[in-house]
């Protein structure tokens, strides 16, 4: 109000009252409070007419012409602030046209002018909202002066219906705030308790109710102890709730540490709980909300995540994460001890030829199987993993001598060799098993890993379906290899590698038919360096598609230089090991090679062994059309050591079979090899193959294919392989090219 001016609107049949309570405003002037400016209506209906928005001119006797502001007689739009009211009237009477006045204005404090001597009226006025009650026999009669009590009672009375309109409103606002606030905890899918500063009840939500078993109505002002029972998870024991613990500590907390809520009815829930804490300015508490939800799915989900990190999805097993902590553990244990432990690393023999003949299925199907089987064999302490593809790792913690890890790989070995049944299938496997001791293999986790790896290796070398204890030479062979692996990459760059070849012959008429080139590796110090001592290595090393090519395209260009000579030498044999065979590039380089030589792709013959087409039947299949699209020969090596069978090959396009030496070196000594040599002539034969016995070395030998109609023999019994100069002068002698076989 402070220098504002403030409309009044004063109701008064009485002239010389107005003018009197108009003298007396004017008189007062203005103070700290701004000043009164007052406008007169001498009946009722003008005052509500005016009130209701008609601005039309009030009734103005002449003493209070002035009060009417606008020029044209209007007063204006400004508002009123209080009304001055006086009961007895021509056209209106006592309370009633209080009651009218309040309807229309209800925003303004009403002052009533009464007569003294009417208390009843008075009474029933102040009851139903007048601000204020004025005798009018003292504005009347009495000596107003600068009437300050008349300025300050019009002022209180305004600044008190101020003060309510603004408290109806907050309530207003409480009242909205309070209703946002109980459909929010209602739509939480927490539950959520109010509490006073005491820790009693307030308020709490749908899912307070349900989850502790108390409805709202029960609940209210009971102490949250009383609704809200915690229990450890673990011990069972009570816990400290949360609201003491906070209280305690005099401050809030956030989710925290898990806790069993005890439902009113005997059942339970897992939850989690936070506690937030009300102050006022001077920071006592005023209440508290705690919000606490069930974990219990979250906690599912969380455990079953964890379980999947650690296991194999397949088996079930521990996986290699697991197996890792777990022999960290061990290690730990058996130090600290002075224990044993034993590692046992088991591989599936073939299993890749069985997974792929068989399908992928299957296969996963023959995983599980093995590690139900291996589950049998060990004790409950001992951990059984699966390291991924067919490799599996067993962890022995109770052994007191490596003895009783040879029990256990025995048994392993024994359960896995009896047949496993999937499906149509009956399928038979055998294992090899590597094992490493703590402390004497290795003292930490990668060591011990290492080392059974490492004898899983010799015990695959060793002829497979065995197992072998890891010894300090394997390591020592380790790094030969290593230090064989670095030369032979030198000896590529520096083209230390040779072919030498060896004549295969016409077991009809003694002709040359053809040469298989031989690698060997010359060696400046050791010279000539076996092909077995260095293909395994190169083809494990990666190395040996970049030998491959080199072979590939010498044999090619040797071959373009015989017949350039005019020595017909038939066809050359390359051999093709099983990653240069399945590299994306193979065909590529072959035709590269024709390319760049010059020689034509039917004088080329590519020897692949058994085991190179069963890995990955379709995908050998479309190779060799592909080779025989080029017109490349194909020849199978060592037929009869691999797994596959003649109905296999049939449907590869090949075009001959080669013998495997260990047969031909034996028929003529064991009845059964002889039977299984004759045996693959006949049917290679029926099939429109070519067939080669190779490591022919005796006369014996030789007249043994002959009568059995082997159509081709290569060995030391004609000739052992020769450098390139040294077939030249064997086929210069012998122009004829026909052999002379003693
Ligand atoms: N005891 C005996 N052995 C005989 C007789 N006649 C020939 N041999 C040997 O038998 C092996 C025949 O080659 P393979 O079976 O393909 O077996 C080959 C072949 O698998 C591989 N190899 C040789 N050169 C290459 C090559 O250039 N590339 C690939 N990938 N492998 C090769 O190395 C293996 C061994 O080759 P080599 O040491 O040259 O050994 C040759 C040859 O010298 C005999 O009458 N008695």
């Amino acid at each position: 109000m402070k220098n504002t001016t403030t409309r009044l609107l004063l109701i008064e049949d009485d002239p010389s009252v107005a003018t009197r309570i108009n003298d007396a405003l004017a008189a007062s002037g203005r103070d700290t409070h701004g000043s009164f400016h007052l406008v007169w209506a001498p009946t009722l209906d003008g005052a509500l007419r005016q009130l209701a928005g008609n601005t039309e001119p009030l009734e103005s006797p002449a003493p209070l012409e002035p009060l009417i502001d606008a020029a044209d007689g209007t007063i204006g739009d400004l508002p009123y602030s209080a009304i001055l009211l006086g009961l007895t009237h021509t056209d209106h009477c006592d309370i009633e046209a209080f009651d009218r006045i309040t309807a229309a204005a209800p925003e303004l404090p009403v002052l009533l002018l009464g007569d003294a001597d009417d208390p009843v009226l008075e009474r029933q006025a102040l009851r139903r909202g007048a601000q204020a009650y004025l005798p009018r026999t003292l504005l009347r009669n009495g000596n107003l002066g600068n009437a300050s009590w008349l300025f300050h009672t019009l002022h209180n009375a305004i600044e008190r219906k101020l003060l309510i309109r603004s408290l109806k409103q907050t309530e207003a606002e409480l009242q909205t705030e309070r209703q946002r606030f109980h459909a929010v905890l209602a739509s939480a899918s927490d539950g959520i308790i109010a509490l006073d500063a005491e820790g009693r009840i307030t308020h709490m939500n749908a899912v307070a109710e349900k989850l502790s078993g108390w409805p709202l109505h029960e609940a209210l002002d009971r102490p949250l102890a009383d609704i809200y029972r915690t229990i450890d998870g673990k011990t069972r024991q009570p816990v400290e709730s949360t609201l003491d613990r906070m209280l305690r500590e005099n401050r809030s907390s956030g989710f925290g540490t898990s806790a069993i809520l005890l439902h009113r009815d005997n059942g339970e829930f897992s939850i989690e709980d936070a506690l937030t804490q009300f102050r006022d300015p001077a920071g006592q508490t005023t209440g508290s909300l705690l919000v606490f939800r069930d974990v219990g799915d979250t906690q599912g989900m969380a455990m079953k995540m964890a379980y999947l990190a650690q296991h194999d999805a397949l088996t079930g097993l521990p996986n290699r994460s697991l197996m890792h902590d777990r022999l960290a553990q061990a290690v730990t244990l058996a130090g600290r001890y002075s224990r044993k432990a034993a590692l046992l690393y088991m591989d599936v023999d073939r299993f890749k030829n069985i997974n792929d003949s068989l399908g992928h299925p299957i296969g996963d199907k023959l995983l599980q199987v093995i590690a139900d089987r291996l589950l049998t064999c060990v004790r409950y302490s001992d951990t059984v993993s699966r390291q991924g593809g067919d490799e599996f790792v067993i962890l022995l913690t109770e052994i007191e001598q490596s003895h009783d890890a040879a029990i256990c790989a025995e048994k392993i070995l024994n359960a896995l060799s009896r047949p496993i049944a999937i499906d149509s299938h009956q399928i038979y496997i055998t294992s090899s098993i590597g094992i490493s001791l703590y402390p004497d293999d290795g003292k930490d986790t990668e060591a011990l890993i290492r080392s059974a790896d490492l004898a899983m290796y010799h015990a695959k070398a060793g002829g497979r379906a065995n197992f072998q204890f890891f010894r300090q030479t394997m390591n020592e062979r380790l790094v030969q290899r290593q230090s064989l692996e670095d030369t032979l990459r030198n000896a590529l760059k520096k083209r230390q590698f040779i072919l030498h070849y060896q004549p295969k012959i016409d077991l009809e008429n003694g002709a040359i038919t053809g040469a298989e080139a031989l690698v060997r590796w010359n060696h400046p110090e050791r010279g000539l360096i076996s092909p077995a001592l260095f293909v395994p290595v190169a083809e494990e090393c990666g190395l040996m598609q970049q030998i491959g090519q080199w072979v590939l395209r010498e044999a090619c260009r040797q071959m373009q230089n015989w017949q350039n000579a005019g020595l017909d030498v038939g066809r050359v044999a390359v051999n093709i090991s099983t990653p240069e065979f399945r590299s994306r590039n193979f065909v590529n380089d072959v035709r590269d090679a024709l390319a760049e030589t010059g020689m034509a792709a039917e004088y080329l013959e590519i020897e692949l062994k058994e085991a190179a087409l069963m890995a990955d039947l379709e995908h050998a299949q479309s190779r060799l059309s592909e080779l025989k699209e080029l017109g490349v020969n194909i020849a199978i090596d060592d037929f009869g050591t691999g797994h596959s069978s003649l109905r296999q090959l049939k449907r590869f396009p090949i075009d001959s079979l080669k013998i495997d030496r260990s047969f031909v070196q034996c028929m003529t000594k064991d009845p059964a090899d002889a039977a299984i040599v004759s045996a693959v002539i006949s049917m290679g034969k029926s099939l429109n193959y070519r067939v080669v016995a190779e490591g022919v070395e005796t006369r014996e030998q030789h007249l043994f294919l002959q009568a059995n109609l082997c159509d081709e023999s290569q060995g030391h019994h004609f000739s052992r392989p020769l450098n390139a100069e040294g077939f030249t002068a064997l086929m210069t002698r012998n122009p004829s090219h026909s052999a002379e076989l003693h």
